[in-house]
């Protein structure tokens, strides 16, 4: 049973009020899920890792911002994910921890979801102030991306399609923006990167694509009884599982790729730190993708492929000229 489906049943069973305090508690963590918030702030990570390796100044205000913004973002995507969720009735039994559960108050969640929209929109102008118009339109885009998600009356992640909007977000969009962010005002007159911000932000976005895929796997009852035709009810959960080692294998080429090519430096090879979470999630699907409490936990282990992956390539991609010019001595 995973952690959320052990504290709704402690509930039901009824129990002392310190063993429901802590059950709140574990809730709420679960609710906040900060881990998540590793996919927010990697295009600009990634970007900065970029930069430094190019020899190219960093802008840390912008970088800061860029971050802070983008966790406001991310925010506000979880809890408008509950108030939509919750208006559908997908997370009434299967999400003890949707906030909108937790609190029973919709329309103070929207609000707040809302006020973290507006609050992370207002930050990203600024930054776009300081560098080039651009970037906000790109992050308006991923925004969009994420609305046409879950937000009615489009709901494409209901259909199975939230998987390349996610990855268009995460990729091109998000690490465009971030690209341009920590450039000097004027070096992005020339446009936007999409050949820099494809080759950086492919790769990574994929794992982060990764953990929009196995977060399904758990929940694959309560969505099909809702009408939610996610990639693995669609599929079922075997065959799902064995796309598991293919979105490893693709997210790993893509960053592998411009080694070989000679366009990064042997460094970036530096993301395969997050091999071994892989390799664990890659077993765990093979074996148990039709027991959803033995997998409940699937969607972190991707999260550690993601984060170990992601920053193992910002900081390769960052210390390769000074490894060349240490071996050069
Ligand atoms: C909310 C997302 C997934 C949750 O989906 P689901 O409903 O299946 O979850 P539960 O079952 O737990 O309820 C992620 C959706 C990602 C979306 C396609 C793109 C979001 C883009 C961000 C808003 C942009 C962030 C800013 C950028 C600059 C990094
Ligand atoms: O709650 C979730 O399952 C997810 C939340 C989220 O913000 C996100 C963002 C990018 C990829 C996957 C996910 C989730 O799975």
């Amino acid at each position: 049973m995973s952690e959320p489906q052990v504290v709704a049943s402690r509930y039901a069973a009824g129990g002392g009020a310190a063993s429901e305090a802590s059950s709140r508690g574990r809730l709420w963590r679960a609710a906040v899920k900060w881990p998540m918030y590793a996919v927010a702030v990697m295009p600009v990570l990634l970007a900065a890792g970029w930069r430094l390796g190019q020899g190219l100044g960093l802008r840390p205000g912008q970088l800061l911002l860029f971050l802070l913004a983008a966790v406001l973002l991310l925010a506000w995507e979880n809890l408008a994910n509950d108030v939509f969720d919750a208006d559908t009735g997908v997370d009434t039994h299967g999400k003890p921890h949707s906030v909108v559960n937790l609190t029973g108050r919709r329309d103070r969640v929207l609000a707040l979801a809302n006020g973290c929209l507006v609050v992370g929109l207002g930050l990203m102008a600024l930054v776009a102030l300081r560098s080039s118009a651009v970037v906000l339109l790109l992050v308006l885009a991923c925004c969009g991306l994420g609305y046409l998600y879950q937000g009615p009356p489009f709901r494409l992640g209901y259909r199975g399609l939230g998987e390349p909007l996610c990855w268009l977000a995460f990729g091109p969009c998000a690490t465009a923006a971030a690209l341009l962010a920590l450039a000097p005002a004027g070096e992005g007159a020339g446009g936007v990167p999409w050949g820099d911000a494809l080759l950086l932000g492919s790769g990574p976005a994929l794992a982060t694509t990764l953990v929009l895929f196995c977060s399904h796997f758990h929940q694959v009852d309560e969505d099909a009884a809702h009408g939610k035709r996610s990639p693995v009810v669609r599929l079922g959960t075997r065959r799902a599982a064995g796309l598991v080692p293919w979105f490893v294998a693709a997210a790993l080429a893509l960053q592998w790729a411009p080694v070989l090519l000679g366009w990064w430096p042997l460094t970036a090879l530096l993301g395969a730190i997050g091999l071994p979470p892989a390799r664990a999630l890659i077993r765990l699907l093979g074996e148990e993708h039709h027991r959803p409490e033995r997998i409940v936990g699937s969607k972190f282990l991707a999260l550690r492929f993601q984060a170990f992956n992601g920053l193992g390539l910002a900081c390769g991609l960052a210390l390769g000229p000074w490894l060349t010019a240490l071996a050069g001595r």
